[in-house]
């Protein structure tokens, strides 16, 4: 039996973030891998309309939790949801609740965070640094409790080139930022946030960078690890391949490449892509929950989860498959036909924004507007373009993360839970996962059926076709205007055409 699969069994385990993209999959693979845990305990807030349990009911439901229902068909009394926001002061938990929490815990994994780039530092702080601290605090009174899991970001220290497996000083101590948090307001908070993130490109990697202080800071009193993964993709294999369910990181802009939005990039071709799979992450964080409850490291060690010292891909290699894939499989309805380009000017890229990007959508609301209709593709672009903008950063620079914690890790582990918990990147092939990526987006997110892809490529001929025509007829319009207004032309034109003459 698998050593890491043991060590779960009878485990009440407490995860934070359960019903995001990483949560998801860690609370899959663990009901599907440890069917003997005793139960997994999921904190949770209403949201958009829908209860606790309506939303658990949808995660179950969700094609990724098929597998677990077949394995372990008692999953739903596996799983008890508890009412929680990490926005408030108290974490929003019942006494009762809290009580069962506090006596009942094993094992913390805290993936829940604001991921947005543009947040605003009040929230980003009160999410992933306050939200932190508050549970490190309740941790610290579970007398059973073996290990605490923190789930950060390879970007915490994206300032740095070379980034170590350490927990590196923050210019400001986190508790002086929590503080000035209480008593600044928001235009003041506004006004300073440039000169307290720094050289961090937003408040996300900058408040990620304080909560693992806050982290590292607890652990001398806890049994603390840090998982640090990349860009985090769709899984690679498990519990099959192409899942993913959201639109950040690269599963927007590979959304708005297949629907024909967006046509080039400013990006670096030859930087590294340091994509890692959500599989892989995972099952990174399980060895490392295991790990630090069995074997208790002296001190709090830090896990780079990423691709790019081990198996480096390139922005460029991925922009190649990307479209590739799309010729093969295109996603339906698409705006124009997809076609893409990397550039790392910038004059380039302004060039294709006006003519690429602004002019097809500002003349179709226009055509929108004369027909009646509501015009809403300016709108779209805007926020593609706000993504992109955003995203820039990460697309034009190479980190080098080592992974010494990592591979230790990976030699500790039986030939068995090398194989079941597998993050060896190593073995990653990137066409394949970038194929797989593209069909998960178009099959999962899109909910697109695989049956209406020759209807989807007649779309694309069409598209061609439309095309075609819309340049033939604006070069003779151009032609006809020059011939008008040019000896030069008008004689190169009756050479050419000399029936023209008859
Ligand atoms: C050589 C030549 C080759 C040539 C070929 C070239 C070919 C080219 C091929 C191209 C592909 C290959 C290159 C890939 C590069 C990827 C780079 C990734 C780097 C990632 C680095 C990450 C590092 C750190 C990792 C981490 O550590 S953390 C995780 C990362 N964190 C994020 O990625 C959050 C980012 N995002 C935000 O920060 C917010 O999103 C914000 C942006 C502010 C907007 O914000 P806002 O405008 O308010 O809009 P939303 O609220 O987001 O959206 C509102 C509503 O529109 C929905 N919608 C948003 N978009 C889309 C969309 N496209 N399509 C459909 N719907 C969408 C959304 O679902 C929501 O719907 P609703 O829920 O309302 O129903
Ligand atoms: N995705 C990526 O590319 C990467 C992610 N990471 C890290 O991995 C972790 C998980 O990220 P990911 O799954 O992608 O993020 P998601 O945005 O998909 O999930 C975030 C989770 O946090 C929960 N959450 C947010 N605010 C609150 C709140 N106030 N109270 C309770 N729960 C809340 C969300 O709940 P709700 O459903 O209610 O909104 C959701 O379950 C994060 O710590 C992130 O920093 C690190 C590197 C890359």
């Amino acid at each position: 039996m698998s050593t890491i699969a043991a060590f779960y069994e009878g485990k009440s385990i407490l995860i934070t973030g359960a019903t995001g993209f990483l949560g998801k999959v860690l609370m899959e693979k663990l009901f599907r891998t440890c069917p003997g845990l005793k139960v997994i305990y999921i904190l949770v807030r209403p949201k958009a309309g829908h209860t606790l349990q309506q939303r658990v009911v949808q995660i179950l439901n969700s094609k990724l939790f098929e597998k677990v229902k077949e394995v372990c068909p008692n999953v739903h009394e596996k799983i008890r949801a508890i009412k929680s926001d990490l926005n408030h002061s108290d974490l929003a938990i019942s006494k009762e609740d809290m009580q069962e929490l506090l006596s009942c815990t094993d094992i913390i994994f805290h993936c829940a965070a604001t991921v947005r780039f543009d947040d605003h530092l009040r929230h980003a702080v009160q999410l992933n640094v306050i939200a932190t601290q508050k549970l490190l605090l309740m941790a610290s009174q579970m007398p059973k409790l073996k290990a605490f899991i923190h789930l950060s970001t390879a970007f915490s220290n994206c300032n740095l080139k070379h980034i170590d497996e350490v927990v590196y000083p923050c210019p400001v101590e986190p508790k002086k930022i929590i503080d000035s948090m209480e008593w600044l307001d928001d235009a003041i908070i506004d006004e300073i946030t440039p000169k307290l993130i720094g050289d961090w490109p937003n408040t996300y990697t900058y408040s990620k960078a304080l909560g693992e202080t806050v982290v590292h800071q607890e652990s001398g009193r806890l049994n603390t690890a840090i998982v640090r993964p990349s860009i985090v993709g769709a899984t690679w294999q498990e519990p099959f391949p192409g899942w993913v369910d959201n639109t950040n990181g690269p599963s927007g802009l590979i959304i708005a490449t297949g629907k024909g939005f967006l046509r080039g990039l400013r990006a670096t071709p030859m930087a590294v892509a340091d994509m890692i799979p959500v599989d892989t992450v995972v099952n990174l964080t399980l060895a490392v929950g295991w790990y630090t409850a069995v074997h208790r490291p002296k001190s709090s060690l830090v896990y780079h989860c990423t691709s790019g010292n081990l198996n480096p891909c390139y922005w460029g290699k991925i922009g190649f498959q990307v479209l590739a894939v799309f010729e093969k499989v295109p996603f339906e309805k698409a705006f124009r036909r997809p076609n893409a380009g990397l550039t790392v000017n910038t004059i380039t890229s302004q060039y294709w924004n006006a003519i690429n990007h602004w002019a097809p959508v500002i003349l179709y609301d226009f055509y929108l507007r004369l027909t009646g209709r509501k015009p809403r593709m300016t709108k779209l672009m805007n926020r593609i373009l706000k993504m992109v903008s955003m995203l820039e950063y990460f697309i034009n620079r190479s980190w080098e993360w080592s992974t010494d914690n990592t591979e230790m890790l990976m030699s500790t582990l039986t030939p068995e839970d090398q194989r079941i918990f597998n993050f060896d990147v190593r073995q990653l092939n990137w066409l394949d996962y970038i194929e797989n990526y593209v069909l998960g987006i178009k099959k999962y997110l899109l909910k697109e059926d695989m049956a209406g892809v020759p209807e989807a490529k007649q779309h694309l001929k069409r598209l061609r076709n439309i095309h075609y025509l819309f340049n033939t007829a604006l070069f003779l319009i151009a032609w006809r205007l020059l011939i008008a207004r040019s000896q030069v032309a008008r004689n190169v034109w009756f050479f050419i055409c000399p029936l023209y003459n008859l």
